[in-house]
């Protein structure tokens, strides 16, 4: 039976169902993610190329100056009449076009470059943390947060894209200050100071033009963050959605043939259907939160344009500047409003970002929420016991206890099987021996020396040959295809000898059957010391059952074997039985098989 998902709080965060962590956290954890590449062995290249980067950014700064001077030499020109003088605009021209082209052509190079080294080297990061510990595995089994495959394929390639990406705000960043900087500059050769009394006294501010764009300025970015908050939230919960609609495709692909056979194209039609009305809803809540950032930011750009001109024009009706610095004062406030409203003009980009990276951050506190393991596995058990537990007691994983196994030896070359109705924890014990199951309190410990092999009711088979299936966890190298084909033979699945090195997605074409006499194959290739299976015959007739126990009984002889088998037949193949009931485990031998 599957158990029902427990909404954690990161997808409660996630759906706008909690408050979202503290601001500090969530800074320090991007501020991490950003670092983290530059100390990393890819370091060379990282600051080779934002060192790359940067200057293109202050060469780009530099350019809009050059091509500001420019332009109020060839304005006051037109102005002038300068015939002689327009010749050497020109080749000015060209020279600062040329350079620009440079800029053009190879700061998204670089960009972009450095933008997929990062994706790559963060996905790897993230792939390293998630498989490392048994992260993977724990994640899903407590279902701490939604679709952790997705946020580290999609999320981290929106982070890292080079358009729209944090490294490309921060490098933009850069730029807008450099290029207030010269635009500042530029200003305060044309713009009047501001003059009021204050105590009785004259106060002079050089550089109106900058206090007003300044001013400008703040007050268009405290209004767009109250106006982008709403916006973030529904960023979150869209990419939520999204990302459910495509783990919902998938299910269905996946289950393809018992969708068909259940019949159930209606049931997942409805739950498609559902899942692509959330999209819609969550993404019609992003489109009405765009609406006041959207109004917010046409009339930051309008205005913008209007307001230097109202501010200018009276000195050049006074004199005081000619028309050429009219137009070039004009550009610098229209180019320094952007650059200090850097912040605002590119807040509903920060805001989705912040939106992935918050994603990122829960995936990260997911896999560093480790909780102690309250069994205790290890390795090492007094001679000639191949499996002990002490004071075992399994617990689901919210606390309430399962069941309670006690103190048990497995002695080497004894074969113990585990029976027990359905849901009793039959599964959930063998896990615990692996390791793989921490609720619960007690210890389990296998043999030192032995090699132990799992094979649980649907075998793993790596992606690969039908050759490399069978040999896992070996190289497909480190067996003769003779051998190969004779074991299949031993299955009784020698026509697919020949097929034995075509790449094919051989857990979807073999029958559930067929994998178990692949397990079986990879059993005597393996010859492990302790053998524990998990239903691993429910799939086989019969004859096949008997044929798999008759071969593990003459190649593996003094292995010691722990089976759950529900088939009472099947005792026969074994020497004890620990049975499972009302929440208590009990040891009986059993007559000696044959
Ligand atoms: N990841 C999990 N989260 C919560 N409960 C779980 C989880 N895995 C298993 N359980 C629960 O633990 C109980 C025991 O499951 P287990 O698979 O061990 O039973 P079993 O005895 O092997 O059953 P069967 O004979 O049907 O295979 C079940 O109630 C199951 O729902």
């Amino acid at each position: 039976m599957l158990p029902q998902p427990v909404p954690t709080g990161e997808s409660r965060r996630e759906t706008g169902l909690a408050r979202p962590q503290p601001a500090a956290e969530r800074w320090r954890h991007a501020f991490g993610l950003l670092r983290d590449y530059w100390t990393s062995k890819d370091w060379k290249f990282a600051w080779g190329a934002l060192i790359v980067l940067m200057a293109f950014q202050f060469a780009g700064a530099w350019l809009f100056v050059m091509m500001n001077r420019w332009q109020q030499r060839f304005f006051d020109g037109i102005e002038n009449r300068d015939v002689a003088g327009f010749a050497s605009l020109l080749t000015a021209f060209i020279g600062i076009l040329a350079l620009q082209m440079v800029f053009v052509v190879f700061e998204p190079y670089v960009r972009r470059m450095l933008c997929l080294r990062w994706r790559i080297h963060l996905t790897e990061t993230y792939l390293n943390r998630w498989l490392s510990r048994n992260r993977y595995a724990e994640i899903e089994r407590l279902r701490m947060i939604d679709n952790p495959d997705q946020r580290i394929a999609d999320d981290i390639r929106f982070v890292a894209d080079p358009d729209a990406g944090a490294l490309t705000i921060l490098t933009s960043l850069v730029y807008s200050l450099v290029s207030a900087a010269s635009s500042i500059m530029i200003l305060l050769e044309t713009s009047a100071p501001i003059r009021f009394a204050l105590f009785g006294r004259e106060v002079s501010i050089p550089g109106g033009t900058i206090v007003y764009a300044t001013l400008y300025v703040l007050v268009s970015s405290v209004v767009m963050v109250l106006l982008g908050k709403p916006y973030i939230r529904a960023m979150m919960g869209w990419q939520h959605r999204e990302a459910d609609l495509r783990s919902n495709l998938i299910h269905v692909r996946r289950n393809a043939p018992q969708i068909g056979l259940a019949d159930a194209v209606p049931t997942e039609r409805f739950s498609l259907r559902i899942a692509v009305q959330n999209v819609y809803l969550t993404s019609r809540s992003v489109i009405r939160s765009m609406i006041g950032l959207n109004a917010a930011n046409g009339l930051y750009d309008r205005l913008g344009s209007i307001i230097p001109l109202f501010i200018l024009v009276p000195r050049y009706f006074a004199g005081a500047i000619t028309f050429g610095q009219v137009m070039g004062g004009r550009d610098a406030f229209q180019q320094l409003v952007p650059q200090l409203g850097f912040f605002v003009h590119l807040y509903p980009r920060v805001a989705t970002q912040i939106s992935y990276l918050n994603r990122l951050k829960a995936l990260d506190d997911a896999i560093a929420h480790e909780r102690p393991a309250g069994i205790s596995a290890g390795a090492g058990t007094a001679a000639g016991i191949a499996v002990a537990t002490q004071g075992l007691v399994i617990r689901r994983p919210h606390g309430e206890p399962l069941v309670e196994i006690g103190d048990w030896q497995v002695r080497q070359g004894e074969r113990w099987v585990i029976r027990g109705p359905s849901g009793a924890g039959k599964s959930t014990l063998l896990r615990a021996l692996a390791g793989l199951w921490p609720d619960g309190t007690g210890q389990v410990a296998l043999a030192d020396s032995s090699t132990t092999m799992f094979v649980p009711q649907r075998l793993y088979l790596p992606l690969g040959t039908l050759k490399a299936a069978i040999c896992f966890p070996d190289a497909p190298e480190d067996h003769d295809d003779a051998v190969i084909a004779a074991l299949l033979d031993t299955m009784y699945l020698s026509h697919l000898a020949d097929d034995m090195h075509a790449l094919r997605m051989w857990s979807e074409e073999l029958s559930p059957g067929e994998q178990q006499r692949i397990a079986l194959m990879r059993i005597l290739l393996q010859k492990p010391d302790l053998l524990i299976l998990d239903e691993a015959t429910s799939a086989l007739d019969p004859a096949n059952t008997q044929h798999f126990h008759d071969l593990l009984g003459r190649h593996l002889a003094g292995v010691t074997i722990i089976s759950v088998v529900h088939d009472e037949r099947l005792h026969a193949y074994h020497d004890h039985a620990l049975v499972i009931a009302d929440g208590r485990a009990l040891a009986v031998p059993l007559e000696p098989h044959a």
